[in-house]
């Protein structure tokens, strides 16, 4: 390893005195300016990484949701999933390490990884729009060729997409090509070809308004436009030309706040969703004709896909075994339609994509979603080889057509990660083959009330969970609080967990009505801040 050349990059990169970060949720996120030296360093990493791997490894500077001013990192293994676990470690090590220490570091995951030092390494590396990504992105480029790394600069694209091509990369472009065109052409012919049968209607036209959270994703959509069939007629808002990213839109502010983005006008009964700020995630919503605001999100996303494809194996005659995926956040009507009506069996994991991933990789077909619209569809390759094999082989008309369907829908999914593109393309596609519009999807089950809030503490970590966080294991008297608390109210529930992401505590609640979801997640904040070393203000009545 050539040591000399990354102590002299990394003085260019200095660690702020007294910083320390963690690879959370979703990898490094914090404000922009404290990010420069996390980036070369993961630069570093992702090179050891690929060495190890002896593959191709992505680098994404994004921060998703949160404010423009925040950015973050998050490496993408070489099937286009998250970091492995073991990996995440070395990154928090690396990261907080002192400038003298990183030699050491760097040398110990080496032998720890048998990373064979003269093993070629590849490197991609995307960003999305925030004014901090360039230059941070130009940080982990350093951090690369400090290790003699070759890397493929991306520039500005989605995060699904930089998956995308990791995968395609070291599937030898079995996955698809690797480059962002090749992205729109896989994407639009399995659209083109999943709703082809639609186009025989005559009033078949596909209308959807588009909140971009005046992020990538508008970008990202205006390239892809002019690939996809005529008969879907997108309206892109917040396209980042003249409001903040994120800022009153985006998939996030809408699905925490209930109610529909800035910047965009919805007429009674049209179909509109929202993308968050690197396109990973969407809901859908609508205002019915008296004016109130219906959310359609991650959970109904699960449940409308899940029920299509059931509907298709039965048809193809396979018994394969297909399971839906979910956090403790996915809203009770859902866990229960799921299971009694659809008798589909759910899983709950923890929060975050990489724990519904694994979970879903059990499973021949594992649809998994974030309430809050993250989410996408494994297939195994079991399962797809069948599929595949049917559509081709099959002789009877009825199941062989069924098969294809399953195999422009495996198509038109983005199985490395959630993807709002992709993920927007199969429920558009959906709901045209099932002639339904929005509403009846909306009324497949009705969501229990609920809330989300957030509670400032001094040191999040002093709340341990379990149960896929359900429980609050410390400290001591908060779970028995929360018991109590949650009694009081009609089908109810609510569980707090540190954020990964945010510095906060995250309350969430459920019950009969929208008044007592409110109350009942106020008085749970209110033993949060309490109990878990609330600091600032106790918190307020929703209002
Ligand atoms: C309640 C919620 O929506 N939590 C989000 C949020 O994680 P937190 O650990 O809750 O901050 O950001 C993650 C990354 O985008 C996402 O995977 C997750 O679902
Ligand atoms: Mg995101």
């Amino acid at each position: 390893m050539d040591f000399e050349a990354v102590a002299k990059y990394s003085a260019l990169h200095l660690k702020p005195a007294g910083l320390s970060l963690q690879y959370g949720t979703a990898g490094f996120r914090t404000k922009a300016g404290h990010l420069d030296h996390i980036m070369y360093r993961m630069g570093l990493l992702a090179v050891l990484r690929s060495r190890q791997t002896k593959s191709t490894i992505g680098v994404m500077v994004t921060a998703s949701h949160n404010p423009e001013e925040d950015n973050g990192v998050k490496l993408v293994d070489p099937l286009g999933e998250m970091l492995t676990s073991a990996w995440e470690e070395y990154a928090t090590r690396l990261a907080n390490a002192e400038e003298q220490e990183i030699q050491s570091i760097l040398t110990e995951i080496c032998q720890k990884e048998a990373v064979k030092l003269h093993q070629y390494a590849s490197v991609f590396i995307g960003r999305d729009t925030r004014p901090s990504s360039e230059k941070l992105s130009q940080s982990v480029i350093d951090g690369v060729s400090a290790l003699g790394g070759q890397y493929h600069d991306y520039g500005l694209v989605t995060t699904p997409q930089l998956h995308y091509m990791v995968c395609c990369q070291n599937t030898q472009e079995h996955y698809g090509k690797a480059t962002v065109e090749g992205y729109y052409q896989k994407l639009s012919k399995a659209f083109g070809e999943l709703t082809k049968q639609t186009s025989s209607s005559g009033d078949d036209q596909m209308c959807l308004k588009i909140d971009c959270a005046n992020g990538i994703g508008a970008l990202k959509l205006k390239e892809m436009e002019r690939y996809l069939p005529k008969k879907l007629l997108i309206h892109l808002y917040n396209d980042g030309t003249k409001e903040k990213l994120n800022h009153l839109c985006g998939a996030d502010f809408v699905k925490v706040h209930q109610k529909p983005p800035l910047g965009l006008e919805i007429k009674p009964n049209e179909r509109c969703c929202s993308f968050d700020g690197d396109a990973d995630r969407i809901v859908y919503y609508y205002n019915d004709t008296a004016g109130h605001f219906h959310l359609v999100d991650g959970d109904k996303i699960a449940t409308l896909i899940s029920t299509f494809i059931k509907e298709l194996l039965i048809k193809i005659g396979q018994t394969l075994k297909m399971a839906v995926v979910q956090t403790a956040y996915a809203n009770g009507s859902s866990t229960r339609y799921l299971e009694e009506t659809m008798k589909v069996p759910v899983h709950c994991t923890k929060t975050g994509v990489k724990h519904l991933h694994h979970k879903a990789q059990e499973f021949d077909i594992g649809v998994y979603f974030e309430a809050n619209g993250h989410g996408t569809v494994l297939f195994s390759k079991a399962a797809e080889e069948k599929i595949r094999h049917m559509a081709k082989e099959e002789k009877e008309n009825q199941k062989r057509e069924a098969a294809k369907m399953l195999e422009n829908t495996i198509d038109l999914i983005n199985q490395t990660v959630g993807d709002a593109i992709s993920d927007m393309l199969v429920i558009e596609a959906i709901l045209a083959l099932k002639g339904l519009t929005v509403q009846q999807w909306d009324a497949i089950y009705t969501d229990l009330p609920n809330r989300q809030l957030k509670v400032k503490v001094a040191d999040r970590r002093v709340i341990d969970t379990t149960d896929a966080e359900r429980r609050a294991v410390t400290p001591p008297g908060l779970q028995e609080k929360i018991d109590e608390l949650v009694k009081k109210y009609r089908v109810s529930r609510a569980f707090v967990r540190p954020s990964g992401t945010e510095d906060v505590v995250r309350v969430y609640s459920e019950a009969d009505t929208q008044e007592n979801a409110d109350s009942l997640a106020h008085e749970v904040s209110l033993a949060v801040y309490h109990l878990a070393g609330g600091i600032g203000e106790p918190p307020q009545p929703v209002c």
